[in-house]
């Protein structure tokens, strides 16, 4: 297999958006911009650092990695339209497991009729999987982490810490699909964002790091205080169960649930519930918004009588001690 006639094997027969004018096939992709506005993103996945290849079937790598895009699209309030796949590959991966990688992503693709238009093919030392996203939003109906004001409802969709709890039982060989399926098949929100279009203003973050940083990405942003209360938030019994030791940690910090963690004012609370329910997932009220003073923007989070203070935590990348 050489680098064309792998391009040969994974370019789309067909193309399902209606804007699109090129896809695959010249130096660059062409699509028409109608009155929306449009949304990008790029998200990268390295093998040993998001995937590895005992725990994740290509597949599951493809799936994940085009979740993981589509969630930020989501959490800007944005619909899919297209995606872009770079992609490095070493020697030990064979033609079959590629090929599983766009399987992967066009099975999610498949979801909101995304059409894949483009990329990049290197080899290299390892494999990196990096996916841009383009999507569109109505005029005014971006969604931005700098939109959260004082009063308002802090809410979160799904449940925390899945992911990481079903990382642990892929590893561990604990036998849950439901933990297991959370971190190979992840859903992101967007038909509930979609969903929340008749709200003038929320402030929505996709869940990729942990709530403890995406909390306080909105409130920096914003320049507001938020109050969680640690009872509030929602996980799923197995997982307590299971992980009785590390459970509450994974909650605030495990990090790529791709669910949304939002703010919106107390009178569209009960517009945000209803659109929950017409997207058939869990919406759950989590704290508050206060004024910060000097607009700083801290998180503090509630725990059995106890107010501390909750700073970042979760997986950084670059960070000293770590390669
Ligand atoms: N190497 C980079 N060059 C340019 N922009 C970057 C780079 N890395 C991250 N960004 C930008 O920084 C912001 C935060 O990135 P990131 O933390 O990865 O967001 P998310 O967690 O939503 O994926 C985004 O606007 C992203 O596009
Ligand atoms: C083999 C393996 N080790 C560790 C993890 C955990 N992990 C890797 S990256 C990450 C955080 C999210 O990734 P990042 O690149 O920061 O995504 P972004 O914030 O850009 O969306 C987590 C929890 C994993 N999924 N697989
Ligand atoms: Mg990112
Ligand atoms: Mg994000
Ligand atoms: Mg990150």
């Amino acid at each position: 297999m050489d680098e064309f006639s792998f391009i040969d094997s994974i370019k789309p027969s067909n193309y399902r958006q209606s804007s699109l004018i090129k896809g695959v096939d010249d130096d660059a992709a062409v699509f028409r911009q109608n009155t929306q506005e449009v949304v990008t993103a790029v998200d990268t996945m390295v093998d040993g650092v998001h995937f590895s290849r005992e725990t994740m079937a290509p597949f599951y790598v493809g799936y994940r990695a085009l979740a993981a895009n589509l969630s930020d699209l989501a959490a800007m309030g944005a619909v899919p339209a297209f995606y872009l796949v770079s992609i490095v590959i070493s020697s030990d991966w064979e033609e079959h497991d590629l090929r599983e990688i766009y399987r992967g992503m066009s099975s999610l693709a498949d979801d909101y009729q995304m059409d894949m238009i483009g990329g990049d093919t290197v080899s290299g030392k390892e494999l990196v999987l990096s996916i841009t996203v383009i999507g569109y939003v109505d005029r005014n109906r971006a969604r931005y982490r700098t939109e959260a004001r004082s009063g308002d409802v802090l809410f979160v969709t799904g449940t925390l810490g899945d992911s990481r709890a079903g990382f642990e039982c892929i590893v561990t060989n604990v036998d849950n699909e439901y933990l297991i399926n959370r971190h190979r098949l992840p859903t992101p929100r967007v038909i509930f964002s979609k969903n929340l279009n008749s709200i003038d203003r929320v402030a929505l973050n996709d869940v990729s790091d942990g709530i403890a940083s995406e909390s306080n990405e909105i409130a920096e942003a914003s320049g507001v205080d938020i109050h969680i209360a640690f009872s509030d938030l929602p996980y799923c019994m197995p997982m307590a169960d299971l992980f009785p030791d590390q459970y509450e940690d994974w909650i605030l910090s495990g990090g790529e649930d791709f669910e949304l963690l939002g703010a919106v004012s107390e009178s569209e609370w009960g517009t945000v519930q209803k659109a929950a329910e017409r997207s058939g997932i869990a919406v759950t009220k989590i704290g508050l918004v206060t004024e910060s003073k000097e607009k700083t923007g801290r998180v503090y989070l509630s725990k059995k009588g106890q107010t501390s203070l909750l700073k970042k935590s979760g997986y950084t990348h670059l960070q000293e001690g770590r390669d």
